[in-house]
């Protein structure tokens, strides 16, 4: 297979309403897109950074010039799947830019022989669950009506963003008003320290299933220490970018469950060593969503089937999100997600929406 061309596309998807998290109120999620045009297929894959280092250090822009300048110039025309992370490891960090092009030198790849995205990684099931993540609200009645309108249709797990000022009373209200059979679970983005111990280990109270990246990404031993005080599992999310930090998180005793996002890690096949590396030391890891369009979210589903996925993901219906998307929408029913069966990632952009959508393209030379 031999690359001929690769390009690069910003696109708008407007948001239905803003998500706010503890990184910042998001009104639209401009995604950035790549597309490989080989001499057998193309294929396409999906860059999750912000559009500022609010999550992490990448950011869209930054994404953008990173693989402009230093990552497409450093691939061999005729690269597989495998090759393209050693080629690109003289460059440092940057997971996010890299996963992108190496998702999208897959699906050409997988297209080009016919081979689906959830047949290669090795999906065990058809239908993957799914959870929902809930934002912070302007008031708690505002949450409840929120949740109670995700349950109906149908999510099987919530999850609340929470930061300091709004994290135990509206955890509290969800639980009181929905019950101790519903699953649910928070996630801080890194908002607390190690001096909010004490109040964290007020969330015990509420039967959570994991808290989520309660401190800062680098902080694994704060983690550890912290996990030590709580009854409620930690789950890791922007502190694994690899596989090697994930098994220093796991050696430390600083994640009790993984996050995994394919974009955060560098790709799918990096993901994939993540599940296999959590299976082997008893570590749950769940499939986590960075509010892609349909081209990240048709291909998280495949990694969500695997074995190790036993927790619900947080990939739902892409109009959880957005009321228009690059991407036919994914079968979404009682709070499950069918898993692409078609060759390669299973979907691909509708020209006319994609093209409507696109803020910038950039054909960059090969
Ligand atoms: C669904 C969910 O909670 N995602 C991330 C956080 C996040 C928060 C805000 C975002 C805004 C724009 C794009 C991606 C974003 C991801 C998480 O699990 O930590
Ligand atoms: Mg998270």
């Amino acid at each position: 297979m031999t690359i001929e061309a690769i390009e690069i596309r910003k696109v708008a998807l407007p948001l239905k309403e803003p998500f706010r998290a503890s990184v910042g109120v998001f009104c639209a999620r401009d995604v950035l897109l790549v597309r490989v045009v080989t001499s057998d297929a193309e294929g396409w894959g999906e860059c999750v950074a912000l559009p500022e280092p609010r999550y992490s250090a990448e950011y869209v822009d930054g994404a953008a010039d990173l693989l402009r300048r230093f990552l497409v110039p450093a691939l061999p025309p005729s690269v597989d799947a495998h090759g393209v992370a050693p080629a690109l490891a003289p460059f440092r960090g940057h997971p996010m830019a890299k996963a992108a092009l190496e998702t999208a030198v897959l699906d050409a790849q997988l297209r080009a022989r016919g081979d689906s995205l959830g047949r290669y990684l090795g999906a065990a099931r058809q239908r993957v669950a799914c959870g929902v993540s809930v934002g912070i609200m302007g008031s708690v009645p505002e949450l409840l009506d929120a949740v109670a309108g995700y349950l109906a249709q149908g999510y099987v797990r919530i999850k609340l963003k929470i930061e300091p000022g709004w994290d135990i009373e509206p955890v509290r209200a969800v639980r009181e008003r929905f019950g101790d059979d519903l699953m649910l679970q928070v996630d801080a983005n890194g908002a607390y320290t190690p001096a909010d111990a004490r109040h964290l280990a007020g969330l015990d109270a509420f039967e959570l299933a994991l808290i989520e990246q309660p401190l800062a990404p680098g902080d694994l031993l704060g983690h550890a220490r912290l996990s030590r005080r709580l009854a409620t599992p930690i789950c890791l999310d922007e502190s694994i970018e690899s596989a090697a930090q994930a098994a220093a998180a796991i050696s430390l005793g600083a994640a009790a469950i993984v996050n995994v996002k394919p974009g955060r890690v560098g790709g799918y096949l990096e993901a994939r060593r993540i599940h296999d590396l959590c299976q082997a030391h008893g570590v749950a890891v769940w499939c986590g969503d960075m509010l892609e369009s349909g081209i990240g979210r048709a291909a998280n589903l495949a990694l969500a089937a695997l074995p190790g996925f036993t927790l619900p993901a947080d990939t739902c219906a892409a109009e959880r999100y957005f009321a228009t998307d690059v991407t036919e929408p994914l079968d979404y029913a009682d709070g499950h997600l069918t898993v692409p069966t078609g060759p390669g990632i299973g979907a691909a952009p509708v020209k006319e929406v994609l093209d409507e959508l696109t803020l910038a393209s950039e054909w960059l030379g090969v």
